[in-house]
């Protein structure tokens, strides 16, 4: 592993614009099914543009953009087609098998805390998107609900918790807003431990700040550029600057311009070789080619915890995305850790566990957990062998709980409880 802590300056802050004046950006998402630009004004100059920007690229289309086009279908399916997708391939069946190998991580949660029992640390990983916040058109307004922060700092007032996330580190802080957590923006390419030294880490733990593809930023900012340019005449087309990656946006393209997107994207980078391209939910990835990824990243910060080679840790990282899958290999190749993919349907993953959007049925049950009672930290005995207890989260915040996130937080809160339950078990 190469190690290479560099100090990089802030970014300048934006200037904002006077009062009154004309916002700097359209707005995002635009309106579904907008006309391509310019065709309402001249009737065919947009078109002809994005044509001709096929065109253009025609050379270099063929199997590998129909190869790349066929992976944006995949790499989000709406829930309509992904329900009739699994009502035509006898879901039943596939998903029972599916659940088989990878059980959800709540049913089973006496099996994932099993090595913990036997005295382990506790290491949580957690992805931002798609796990802490609900996926949504606009990533500027991708929020997490202040429910789903408390859990997560309940959870890292027991163990250390690090956030591993595609986005630009500062802007997942921005989002999370919990000094105490440990962040790995750019999925892992831009480190930063916790200002404080928790109580979790051991004595060799080392302050952390790691950029290992620091030299790429003059290219990626090129990049950057360059393809907020090319890709203004695809409507529903955003780029964001992830500050060692960039990522492309097609949740909001029209399906019918998905080709051309590609190809644009491919000629841009036909002139970085240095760069590659993979693809997450709806977005696809521009990043350097070193050798770093979340896996790297999740061993990277083990070992800043003291815990390199150590068999007394027990990693669980939960995530969503493609990119997740990296982590999820290197616990299955450390044989160690336990990996939740956060999905609501089957799919391939390295992942062991699962955890999945409530069915109907079962929101009772989840409303109830969420509503778990927790001992108080001002506990006091009601009698002997009672306590007074108080709810973690507050009715109302359990009420609007939804999808497969209020699962994500009810383990978490479970972790929770089950940690101060065995801390609380006298040591005989
Ligand atoms: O590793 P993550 O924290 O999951 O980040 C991966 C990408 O997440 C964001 O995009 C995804 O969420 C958006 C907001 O819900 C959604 O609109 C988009 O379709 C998803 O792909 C983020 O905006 C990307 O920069 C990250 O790379």
């Amino acid at each position: 592993m190469t190690k290479q802590s560099v100090v990089v300056p802030e970014a300048a802050v934006a200037t904002l614009p006077p009062p009154n004046s004309a916002p700097l950006l359209p707005p995002y998402p635009p309106p579904r099914a907008l006309p391509l630009p310019g065709v309402a004004a001249s009737g065919m100059r947009g078109k002809r543009y994005l044509q001709a920007q096929m065109d253009h690229i025609a050379p270099a289309r063929g199997m590998m953009i129909n190869g790349l086009v066929e992976s944006m279908r995949a790499s989000s399916p709406t829930h309509a087609k992904a329900a009739a997708a699994l009502a035509a391939a006898g879901v039943d069946e596939e998903r029972q098998a599916w659940m088989a190998k990878h059980p959800s991580a709540l049913d089973r949660f006496d099996q994932v805390v099993a090595a913990a029992s036997k005295g382990k640390q506790i290491v949580v990983f957690l992805d931002y998107d798609g796990t802490l916040s609900p996926i949504v058109d606009d990533p500027d307004a991708a929020y997490m609900s202040d429910t789903m922060r408390r859990a997560v700092r309940s959870v890292a007032k027991h163990f250390p918790t690090a956030i591993v996330s595609g986005r630009c580190r500062d802007k997942v802080f921005e989002f999370v807003k919990l000094a105490e957590l440990y962040y790995a923006g750019s999925h892992g390419m831009d480190i930063k431990g916790p200002a404080k030294a928790s109580r979790h880490t051991k004595a060799k733990a080392k302050r952390v700040l790691f950029q290992p593809a620091s030299e790429f930023l003059p290219m990626i900012e090129q990049v950057h550029e360059s393809l907020i340019e090319k890709t203004k005449c695809v409507p529903g087309a955003k780029v964001e600057n992830n500050k060692f990656c960039v990522s492309v946006h097609f949740r909001c393209v029209d399906e019918k311009s998905w080709g051309a997107l590609a190809d644009i994207v491919k000629s841009v980078l036909k002139d970085y070789p240095k760069l590659k391209l993979t693809q997450g939910r709806m977005v696809f990835e521009v990043r350097p080619t070193i050798k770093w990824d979340k896996g790297k990243a999740l061993e990277f910060l083990l070992e800043s915890l003291g815990f390199a080679d150590c068999a007394d840790v027990l990693p669980v990282y939960i995530g969503d995305d493609r990119t997740d899958e990296d982590a999820f290999k290197v616990l299955r190749k450390r044989g160690q850790g336990v990996g939740i993919l956060v999905s609501k349907y089957p799919k391939d993953t390295h992942a062991s566990y699962s955890l999945q959007e409530p069915a109907e049925a079962s929101r009772s049950l989840l409303l109830a957990v969420c509503y778990c009672y927790l001992p108080s930290t001002s506990s006091h005995s009601l009698s002997p062998g009672t306590t007074r207890r108080r709810p973690l989260l507050p009715p109302l915040a359990a009420a609007t709980l939804t999808s497969s996130l209020s699962f994500v937080m009810e383990f978490l809160l479970r972790l929770v409880e089950w940690e101060r339950l065995t801390k609380a078990r006298p040591k005989w």
